[in-house]
C-alpha cells in the first residue's frame, strides 16, 4: 500500500481536518504522510497516525516530494492557500511539478480533493 501525502497552508488547515475527518474511513487505510504542522494537528485532533516531515517552509515540501520521486506516494491532497504569500514557494511549485513528472494525483482544493477521493 503506498502512502498518502497530507498537506495544508494555515488558512487551510480547517478545511483539510474537516476533509479528513469526513472521509476518516478511507484515510485510515492507508499509510499517512504529512507535512511538520499539518501532520501534528491531523494526528492530534483526529488520532490518526501520520508521519511527520519537517513544516513545509523548512523542507518537508521538499521532503514529501522524494517521496513522490521514489514513487511511494499514491495521491496528495496538498490544501495550497494561494492569496498568501510563501517563503518557501519554489518548494511548494516543485512538489506539483514532481507530482506531474511522476503522474501522482493532487488535489489542491476541496473540490478537486472531493471528485479524488471518489476513486477509493
Ligand atoms: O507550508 C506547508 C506547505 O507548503 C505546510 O507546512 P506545515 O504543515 O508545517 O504548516
Amino acid at each position: 500500500m503506498k502512502k498518502v501525502a497530507l498537506i495544508a497552508h494555515d488558512k487551510k488547515k480547517d478545511n483539510l481536518l474537516e476533509f479528513v475527518k469526513k472521509n476518516i474511513d478511507i484515510f485510515s487505510k492507508f499509510e499517512l504522510v504529512g507535512t511538520g504542522t499539518t501532520g501534528k494537528l491531523i494526528s492530534e485532533v483526529l488520532g490518526l497516525t501520520v508521519k511527520r516531515y519537517k513544516s513545509g517552509p523548512l523542507g518537508g515540501d521538499q521532503q514529501i516530494g522524494a517521496l513522490i520521486a521514489e514513487d511511494e506516494v499514491e495521491f496528495v491532497m496538498f490544501f495550497r492557500d494561494p492569496l498568501t504569500s510563501q517563503p518557501h514557494e519554489p518548494d511548494v511549485q516543485a512538489l506539483i511539478r514532481l507530482c506531474d513528472v511522476h503522474n501522482v494525483a493532487i488535489a489542491t482544493n476541496i473540490s478537486t480533493a472531493e471528485l479524488l477521493i471518489k476513486n477509493y
